[in-house]
């Protein structure tokens, strides 16, 4: 049998500009998901049109889409922000069971949406072209679904075996792929990104299959101490007190994929003294640091991904894996205790092997068998403190074997050299949660308050942008690669490190700015450009990829066509202890060498702290004051192309003129696919209007309020947020807990929210007070002017807001520039025809036209039976209301206020 996939050959010269560029370019955030149809009656998603699923993963369905604007493909995950049922469960889980030994398994990892916004946040670090770019993320907060909108990889997933179980690709090939992971990984690393799942399903090949990408950051771990330590000497040095170094408590958790797991991570999981006092050596995580310290941590590092690779490219050599088991355990304890044997051939064009254990030939006659062998012996070592690193596998003599320079291939991939620029990743993250700006004591206790009402809206995360529109670099706020100490994950108790501990070490980062985290990144860009392109010209070249029965079918991705889930040993290897084995070194492994280099910029604690508060404070003043020195609108100047918004913001930290610009890029960049969506709409129909950022209006037709809408105050979405522009309703201002009643006019602000914060501000200090009060009276006279009618009383029960803006319950097909919301259902759960030609019952659901009230009754109705997650039920969207004390009681999640008694917030 012939079957030989097209070689995978690049010359430098083949990677364009225009790849450069788009690795150049940051992750976009769009804050509004604007749904209609094409042409063709598919599905859009601002101006991505679907086309067809590519897979469905835990948490949503991978769908191919194009670009209607560019004419691109693009893969987009959608995911929803909350699965409270799934999180219940998790809670009763001990380990959640796989189906298959190829399924990833995960434990208490923590929320789904903290889940998500990890793999964005990781996935927004990463520019590399051997890892999946993601290129836009789109944060529907309606409906709570975020869209992840990626490269499209259009040659699948690396398959690895027949349905027979033998090797389905050649050994050079396997070695190209293998050198493409490598150098992906090796970004990893040195962003301080642990992979955790690294397995064939998880490389994708390019569309001409020149290029394997490392997918899926689902489990994926962001270490700061792994990278500070890969920054080298130059950099930080953790101490035990270090609150940073608690990031990697999240590795003790047991996640990936069976068979592809380290013997460590299997290990018994210490018990909480043990973990508490576990000592491990700084040299894991980096080869150049030796600090020991004590970590709240079992040692597990980025060796698992190597040993993972080791797995990998045994797979990928053989059509089977190194270790089996009838069932779990079997294969757990294998992993642990069994050594491993090799076939008598390898790939598919049958290499001699020649066993597992080979007497050393001398230099320079060293078989491909011998050197496949020996480079497997050094990955799949169970003590990940003997197991090979990533540099020293770059050097494996088979890695370089077919290489035409393999001293150039070494040095243009070496990334241990780079700048340290500050990138915008070092203090990027992935979406909003909980937005707060007035000053941290209000902030606290508001925190607090939410906290205990809700814990997964203490999840803080504060975008990159719009940090950089406030003109800071705040270490502190980059939660979104934190895994503990700022994200309540599962009512632990470990969350209270949240304030106090970050506070403390800000005041410590501040006496010793040595110990900053978060100065400095590396500039890789360079050093990756020409990673694969010096290859010798591959040998013969494939036509094409072979067509493997059944293999396109699998239940479940990585799982193995045909092959059991409990496969039995396979029948050609034999199956021993293992031996206690510590190969010599290898001749050609030469030393690492990461360069010790120092953090770069100016940032100043100080300074940071400083103009934190005061720009808080004054934020009130301005407000008490009338000023508006933040409305005056973007500026024109286009910083949408910068590369790092910190740019403008790290070296004169809350420079006015500063501010504005950043703010300017931030409205471009967040609105780019609304612009797009815009445009597409503009070609589609004539008819359509849009031809800009949504106004308010048009947001607030997209929420259902249509009709009588009217534009009453800006100036209480300023309060909230310090600053906004004129044009466009600033989203990201405040979303405590209520889902954004920020965002609603002065009529439908939540008056009872408003008076219990500031009840709960009191004892915060009186200009704090002064402020809540002036604008608990403000809020009052506005409420004067509403009178509810009947009529949207009785619909809404006083659940949402909305029900008191004027609206027609239009019948009948709405245009989909009227609401778009409406036209379908919108659920993942029901996109099995992402053509989109609608079954039925959903033209029904369309023609039906449910009111907005309808829709949440509906909603609401599905959110009570979640009554294990209480906060779930209401806190999703704008859910407080002014009631009067005639109407209906209030439901357990509202807030309401009769104007003359305390308010009450029920939860
Ligand atoms: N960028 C992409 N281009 C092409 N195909 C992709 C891309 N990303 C994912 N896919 C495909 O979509 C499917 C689902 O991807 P996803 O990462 O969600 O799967 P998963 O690993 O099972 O997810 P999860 O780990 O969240 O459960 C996979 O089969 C994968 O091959």
């Amino acid at each position: 049998m012939s079957l030989a996939l097209p070689a995978q050959h690049i010359d430098a010269d083949q990677t364009t500009e225009v790849e450069d560029q788009a690795y150049q370019e940051d992750v976009v955030v769009t804050r509004e998901a604007n749904l209609t149809r094409s042409h063709k009656n598919n599905k859009m998603i601002n101006q991505y049109e679907f086309n067809k699923r590519l897979g469905k993963g835990q948490h949503g369905d991978v769908t191919l889409c194009t670009d209607a604007v560019t004419g691109k493909q693009v893969a987009i995950k959608a995911v929803k922000r909350k699965n409270p049922k799934v999180d219940r469960m998790s809670h009763f889980k001990k380990r959640p069971i796989p189906k298959t030994e190829h399924t990833p398994v995960t434990e208490q990892l923590g929320t789904t949406e903290h889940k998500i916004l990890k793999e964005i946040a990781i996935m927004k670090k990463c520019r590399h072209p051997h890892v999946v770019r993601l290129l836009e993320v789109i944060d529907d907060r309606l409906y709570e679904r975020i869209y992840m909108v990626m490269e499209y990889l259009g040659g699948g997933e690396v398959k690895w075996r027949t349905e027979q179980g033998d090797p389905i690709i050649r050994v050079s090939q396997t070695r190209r792929i293998c050198r493409d992971i490598i150098l992906g990984l090796d970004y990893l690393h040195h962003q301080g990104i642990i992979h955790r799942d690294i397995k064939p399903a998880n490389l994708l090949w390019s569309k001409d299959r020149r290029v394997v990408k490392i997918a899926d950051f689902g489990v994926s771990h962001f270490s700061y101490a792994q990278r500070l330590a890969a920054l080298g000497e130059g950099a930080i040095s953790p101490s035990a007190e270090d609150p940073i170094l608690m990031d990697d408590s999240d590795l003790s958790k047991f996640a990936g994929t069976p068979m592809f797991l380290a013997p460590e991570i299997l290990a018994e999981p210490p018990g909480d003294d043990a973990a508490t006092n576990t000592s491990i050596n700084l040299e894991e995580l980096a080869d150049d640091t030796v600090e020991t310290v004590t970590l709240k941590q079992p040692r597990i590092t980025k060796a698992i991904d190597i040993w993972a690779f080791g797995v990998t490219l045994y797979a990928l050599l053989f059509g089977q894996l190194p270790f089996h088991g009838e069932q779990e355990f079997a294969i757990y304890s294998a992993i642990k205790e069994c050594d491993w044997d090799v076939p008598e051939k390898m790939g598919i064009d049958e290499i001699e092997v020649g066993g597992r254990h080979q007497d050393k030939p001398k230099k320079g006659q060293e078989t491909e068998g011998y050197l496949v062998v020996d480079l497997l012996d050094r990955l799949l070592q169970k003590d990940p403190r003997k197991r090979i690193t990533l540099e020293e596998v770059k050097r494996h003599p088979w890695i370089l074997r077919d290489l035409a320079d393999p001293e150039l291939w070494l040095r243009s991939t070496h990334i241990g050299n780079s700048s340290l620029a500050p990138t915008d990743d070092e203090t990027s993250s992935a979406l909003s949660a909980v937005r707060f700006r007035w000053s941290n004591r209000i902030t606290r206790g508001l925190t607090t308050l939410i906290r205990n009402v809700r814990p997964q809206r203490s999840f803080r995360y504060v975008g990159r942008q719009d940090r950089g529109r406030r003109g800071e670099r705040a270490p502190e706020d980059d939660v979104g690669t934190r895994s503990m100490p700022y994200v309540n994950l599962s009512r632990q108790k470990s969350i209270s490190i949240g304030v106090h501990e970050r506070d403390r070490h800000r005041q410590r980062s501040s006496a010793h700015p040595s110990s900053r985290p978060h100065q400095s990144s590396i500039d890789l860009n360079a050093s990756w450009r020409h990673s694969s392109h010096h290859e010798e010209t591959p040998k013969a070249s494939g036509s094409a990829l072979p067509s493997v029965s059944g293999s396109s079918s699998k239940p479940r991705r990585g799982s193995a066509p045909g092959h059991a889930s409990s496969s039995s040993e396979s029948p050609r290897l034999s199956r021993r202890a293992a031996p206690p084995h510590s190969p010599p070194p290898i001749s050609q492994a030469s030393s690492r060498s990461p360069q010790a280099t120092s953090p770069t910029g100016s940032f100043s604690p100080e300074t940071h702290l400083e103009d934190r508060s005061r720009s808080r404070l004054s934020m009130f003043y301005r407000w008490v004051t009338g000023s508006r020195q933040y409305s005056s609108g973007p500026s024109s100047h286009d910083t949408s192309t910068s590369t790092s918004p910190f740019e403008a913001s790290s070296s004169t930290a809350m420079h006015p003129p500063l501010d504005h610009r950043a703010s300017s890029a931030r409205t471009v960049l967040a609105r780019r696919s609304e612009d797009a969506f815009n445009k597409v709409s503009f070609r589609q129909s004539q008819s359509s209007s849009s031809s800009g950022p949504l106004t308010l209006a048009q947001r607030a037709a997209s929420w259902g309020e249509v009709g009588n809408y009217s534009r009453p105050s800006e100036d209480m979405t300023s309060l909230y947020s310090g600053e906004r522009p004129e044009e466009i309703l600033d989203d990201d201002t405040l979303l405590v807990g209520a889902g954004g009643i920020a965002q609603s006019p002065v009529p439908s602000l939540p008056v009872s929210a408003v008076l219990s914060t500031v009840s709960s501000t009191a004892s915060l200090g009186s200009p704090a007070l002064n402020a809540a009060q002036a604008l608990l009276q403000r809020v009052s006279e506005a409420n004067q002017v509403i009178i509810p009618d009947a009529s949207s009383r009785n619909r809404s029960h006083a659940t949402s807001p909305l029900a008191q803006v004027g609206y027609s319950p239009t019948r009948g097909p709405p245009s989909p520039s009227q609401q778009p919301q409406y036209y379908e259902g919108y659920d993942e759960d029901d996109e099995s025809d992402m053509s989109g030609n609608r079954t039925p019952s959903e033209l029904d659901y369309a023609d039906m036209q449910p009111s907005t009230s309808q829709m949440y009754e509906e909603e609401d109705e599905e959110s009570d039976d979640e009554e294990g997650v209480p906060l779930e039920v209401r806190t999703r969207r704008p859910s407080v209301t002014v009631t009067d004390a005639s109407s209906s009681p209030p439901r357990r999640s509202d807030c309401s206020y009769d104007g003359r008694t305390r308010p009450t917030i029920y939860v």
